[in-house]
């Protein structure tokens, strides 16, 4: 199903923290959310997955606004997978973690059928999880249990996935190995990523988000552009394909300096000027960090 979010505005503590923020994630696409710390990604996801009300704005899952279903139905549609929802889960194990994610399928008595259990094995020979099937889950490594909580997600089946840091934990072969798994599921997904080089790699089109609002949109190479790396994460970058057909970012060895603009002239850290540069100056080298 594809995702629709609708000049959404979130407001916590009477403090604005996404303002105006609109974004389109197509039928089986996956789209970056990306932004500099404390700009707003979290926020934005979780008033997707229906845990914080948007103070405006509409969220659209296929035809429907999340925040007009019944909470059962939108969590038939919507799996996320969060940084810290490991929670505590001593006791239980992968396969029972697992099945919890046909929890929003079950009807009153809350039973497991054969469709339950197909779903849950299905789901656990994806992620790979298999050999640990019959462990506590709290015994695994944090990388393994990033693989339960992803295969807890796929086994409830769901529309649409959203994705908060979900490689954190792993190893760059396992990212990878990751990064495959959630190409293949083929479901719609709107994933945050801190690191760019994987956005780049696993998804269609980024979202930048820059202090609660967006500060592009597209795909990749045409968002990644060296000034808006510049402007929005404060680093010298340029970003290409490669001949394998990878996109990569090669960063300078430093990041800017926090007072100066992307076009290298002095800036207060506001980003005003400090000084007028006068027409036609060229950037200054010096103010720039080195390459
Ligand atoms: N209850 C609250 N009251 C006021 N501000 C809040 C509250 N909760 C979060 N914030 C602020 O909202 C902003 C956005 O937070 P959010 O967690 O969405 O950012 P993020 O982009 O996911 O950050 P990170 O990359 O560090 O995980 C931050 O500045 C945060 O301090």
């Amino acid at each position: 199903m594809k995702l629709i979010v609708d000049r959404l505005h979130v407001t916590l503590d009477r403090n604005p923290i996404l303002r105006d923020v609109s974004l389109e994630v197509g039928q089986g696409d996956i789209v970056g959310l990306v932004g500099p710390n404390g700009s707003g990604k979290s926020t934005l996801l979780r008033t997707v997955y229906r845990s914080l009300r948007p103070a405006a704005g509409v969220v659209r899952v296929g035809d429907d606004d999340v925040w007009e279903l019944p909470p059962r139905a939108a969590a038939r549609r919507t799996a996320a997978v969060l940084q810290d929802t490991g929670g505590n889960t001593t006791g239980l194990t992968v396969t029972q973690i697992v099945a919890l994610g046909r929890a929003p399928h079950h009807g009153l008595l809350g039973r497991d059928g054969a469709e339950d259990h197909e779903a849950v094995s299905d789901a656990i020979d994806r992620c790979g999880v298999r050999p640990f099937a019959d462990r506590d889950h709290a015994s695994l490594s944090g990388g393994e249990r990033q693989r339960v909580l992803l295969a807890r997600a796929l086994a409830q089946n769901p529309k649409l996935l959203v994705l908060d840091e979900l490689t954190n934990h792993l190893d760059i072969r396992a990212r990878f190995e990751l990064l495959d798994l959630i190409r293949a599921t083929g479901v719609t997904t709107l994933a945050v990523l801190h690191d760019l080089d994987l956005a780049a790699r696993l998804c269609d089109h980024l979202v930048v988000l820059r202090a609660g609002t967006v500060a592009a949109a597209g795909p990749v190479l045409k968002v990644l552009t060296p000034d808006l790396l510049a402007d929005v994460f404060g680093v010298h970058a340029h970003t290409e394909r490669h001949a394998d057909g990878v996109i990569r970012i090669t960063y300078a060895a430093r990041p800017l300096a926090r007072d100066v603009d992307p076009r290298g002239h002095p800036c207060r850290r506001d980003g005003t000027p400090a000084a007028i540069p006068p027409p036609g100056a060229p950037a200054s080298d010096q103010a720039r960090s080195p390459k």
